[in-house]
């Protein structure tokens, strides 16, 4: 059965079971694709059935939440969102990136016209509109790369990080995250797919993500949301990759045992805990983290899970949690303002939210990390981190610099 999407403009929506689909990411026909995929699994999508464009302000979540009510309808029956597969993620999706301002313009929702996804040996394809989909391009290659200081050079941004050190020694704040930015330039257009295509190669573990030109491959799971149970994965507290078995296992032990990064850990833990105790039955935050070991880093990383106590969709909890302490500071106001005074930039969607929702308000949404932003032959990439009192400019800026391998491996192969 297929029923109308949106007051507007109705379209016909079906989901059917596919046999397996391969991989996800070569299926993507065009440039400018939608993808959250980890692990193999996850949903891919394609063209535009609906797109808005979510006005700033304190209540954008809410905005977006009412938008996605008129295009979907609240909660409805299988049969009426032409779904035959009934599981999270079947049915119409809406993809979202939010920037991470709340005051800052470019938070976009977008219904793809076609989404094809995979999980627990499970695909299915969902489709909106009759038009044929579209046919498959070529990848193509964007030849050299050359790079070119963001908002702030390094010497400048390893200022900027001085004096935030100095502001939480005198007792302004307890913690915030900064980051910077760099200009990537390429020979010919930077083709998304193939970003994706080595991305989710090299960092299987990650989420890699497609939302409006926002790419990138995050750790960082802000929330999932499976019917009433909720999980979410903080990370805070890094450290480089060793030279080796030993030497891995050196440094992780010293990230375990460092004061610095455990207290930035403890306020990341914090503010999730804060955040998810109303909305939530039962919660279950660990009382030490573990180790979590990427290509690149090491983090400390806490996973949580929870019980939502009633039908809050995974945008109200977004809505709640965002910016964590992991992303923004602590306190959080006092941090947001800071990072406006010192960073010198926007943000854009880099540490912002961004995943996907379905029509019954499951879904899953990441911390945009690790990632750029894509228009044409220019890609703008972000990295940052937590800095505390005692917190080395130089240990900073190297951090950062680890960080930003991801985008510049996704750009240059
Ligand atoms: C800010 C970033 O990462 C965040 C900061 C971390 C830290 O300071 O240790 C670790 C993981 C993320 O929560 C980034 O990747 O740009």
């Amino acid at each position: 059965m297929s029923v109308a999407l949106g007051t507007t403009r109705p379209l016909p929506v079906r989901t059917t079971p596919v046999g397996d689909p391969g991989d996800l990411l070569a299926s993507l026909p065009r440039t400018a694709p939608y993808a959250w995929v980890r692990n193999g699994e996850g949903l891919v999508g394609w063209g535009e059935a609906a797109r808005v464009t979510v006005p700033p302000g304190p209540g954008r979540f809410a905005w977006a939440r009412r938008w996605l009510a008129t295009m979907f309808g609240d909660a409805p029956a299988y049969d009426d969102v032409g779904d035959a597969v009934r599981t999270p993620g079947s049915g119409p999706v809406a993809f979202g990136s939010f920037t991470f301002d709340e005051d800052a313009a470019g938070s976009v929702l977008v219904v793809p016209r076609a989404v094809l996804a995979r999980r627990d040996g499970r695909a299915w394809l969902t489709t909106i509109g009759d038009a044929p989909l579209e046919s498959f391009s070529p990848l193509r290659e964007p030849g050299r790369i050359t790079y070119g200081d963001g908002s702030l050079s390094a010497l400048q941004w390893e200022h900027v990080v001085a004096r935030a050190a100095r502001r939480i020694r005198d007792g302004e704040l307890e913690k915030v995250v900064l980051a910077r930015d760099l200009v990537a330039t390429a020979e010919r257009p930077i083709d998304v797919r193939l970003l994706l295509n080595r991305l989710a190669r090299r960092y299987p573990e990650c989420y890699t993500f497609s939302v409006a030109g926002l790419v990138g491959a995050t750790p960082e799971l802000l929330i999932r949301r499976t019917g009433q149970e909720i999980e979410s994965l903080v990370l805070a507290g890094t450290t480089a990759r060793g030279t080796g078995p030993a030497d891995d296992l050196a440094r992780g032990a010293a990230l375990f045992a460092s004061p610095k990064d455990r207290h930035e850990h403890e306020c990341a833990i914090a503010s999730v805990r804060q955040t998810l105790a109303p909305l939530c039955s039962s919660l279950d935050t660990p009382d030490e983290p573990e180790l979590l070991m990427l290509p690149n880093v090491q983090h400390l990383a806490s996973h949580v899970t929870g019980r939502l106590a009633d039908g809050a969709s995974v945008l109200d909890v977004v809505a709640a949690m965002h910016p964590t302490a992991a992303v923004g500071g602590t306190p959080t106001r006092t941090a947001i303002q800071v990072i406006r005074e010192l960073e010198g930039m926007d943000r854009a969607g880099y540490a912002g939210p961004v995943g996907w929702i379905d029509a019954h308000g499951d879904g899953e949404w990441g911390i945009a990390l690790r990632s750029g932003l894509i228009q044409g032959r220019r890609a703008r990439l972000f990295a940052g981190g937590g800095i505390m009192g005692d917190s080395d400019p130089a240990a900073e800026l190297a951090e950062a610099q680890a960080k930003f391998r991801v985008m510049r491996y996704a750009l240059e192969g």
